[in-house]
């Protein structure tokens, strides 16, 4: 497992052509730390994350990874970045079961044989049984209800055992108790020393789950503290335009 800083944003700057999704964005995330990125649709969350991933280029500023660059974090091998996106793109009329989507986590750690090893299959198995998914294993992927997915895609990423976690909305669609097995997870995996930055608009679950949050305010991080602090209903007031936590 990594040391601190897993992540390290500084001053980012991304534009999709015409539009600043990311206005000299700056935020570091230690190892150990689970960190809830919080701000209205649009504000940039998602492209902070995939910066963090290396999947947008910067326009200015800098990201580092595991003490490098993003890309170079993925190409390393091992943990490294794992991530679960907002919308999987695995078509729902493909051929591949949960345990192959979930096996992909491990692709990344192969030797030259490609093949799983007893622990890569163990690490599956493992994966699985955490996100309450081993007596579906077999099934395929579409074949599985919205929050089922996610879960599947939540396995894949406990697989790859890496060092930074990165998830965009990983309770959208998910139902309460599969929410609180997904907060369960993600709080063993920062214990175990790895970096986790998730993007999510349930304000109310982000103090259980998380032990600092993140308020992107139009491509800039305008807050980053423990998440009582930067829930405050005055700080919300002015980002949201509501009174508390909601
Ligand atoms: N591929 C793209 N092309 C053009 N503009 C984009 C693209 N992706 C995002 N944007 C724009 O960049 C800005 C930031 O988007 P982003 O997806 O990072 O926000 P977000 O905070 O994750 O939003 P949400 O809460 O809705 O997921 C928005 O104005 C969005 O419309």
């Amino acid at each position: 497992m990594t040391t601190s800083p897993g992540l390290a944003v500084v001053d980012l700057t991304v534009r999709y052509g015409d539009v600043v999704a990311l206005a000299g964005a700056s935020l570091t995330v230690d190892g150990g730390r689970v960190c809830a990125l919080i701000g209205v649709n649009g504000s940039g969350k998602s492209t902070l994350l995939k910066a963090a991933l290396g999947l947008v280029r910067p326009d200015g500023g800098s990201v580092a990874v595991l003490g490098a660059t993003p890309t170079a974090a993925r190409r390393r091998g091992g943990g490294g970045i794992a991530s679960v996106p907002q919308a999987e793109l695995i078509d729902a009329a493909f051929p591949i079961d949960v345990r192959t989507v979930v096996e992909q986590g491990r692709y990344g750690r192969l030797g030259p044989t490609r093949r799983l090893r007893a622990v890569d299959h163990d690490a599956v198995a493992r994966a699985l049984e955490r996100v309450g998914l081993t007596d579906l294993a077999r099934r395929p992927i579409g074949a599985l209800s919205g929050g089922q997915r996610k879960r599947a895609l939540v396995a894949r990423a406990l697989a790859q055992e890496a060092d930074l976690l990165l998830l965009d909305e990983p309770f959208a669609g998910v139902d309460l108790p599969s929410q609180a097995t997904i907060g369960a997870v993600l709080r063993e995996v920062a214990d175990a020393g790895a970096c986790v930055l998730l993007a999510t608009h349930d304000l109310a679950g982000v103090p259980a789950l998380a032990d600092e949050a993140a308020l992107v305010v139009r491509g800039r991080v305008v807050a980053h503290d423990v998440p009582d602090v930067v829930l405050r209903p005055e700080t919300l007031a002015r980002t949201f335009g509501l009174g508390a936590a909601s």
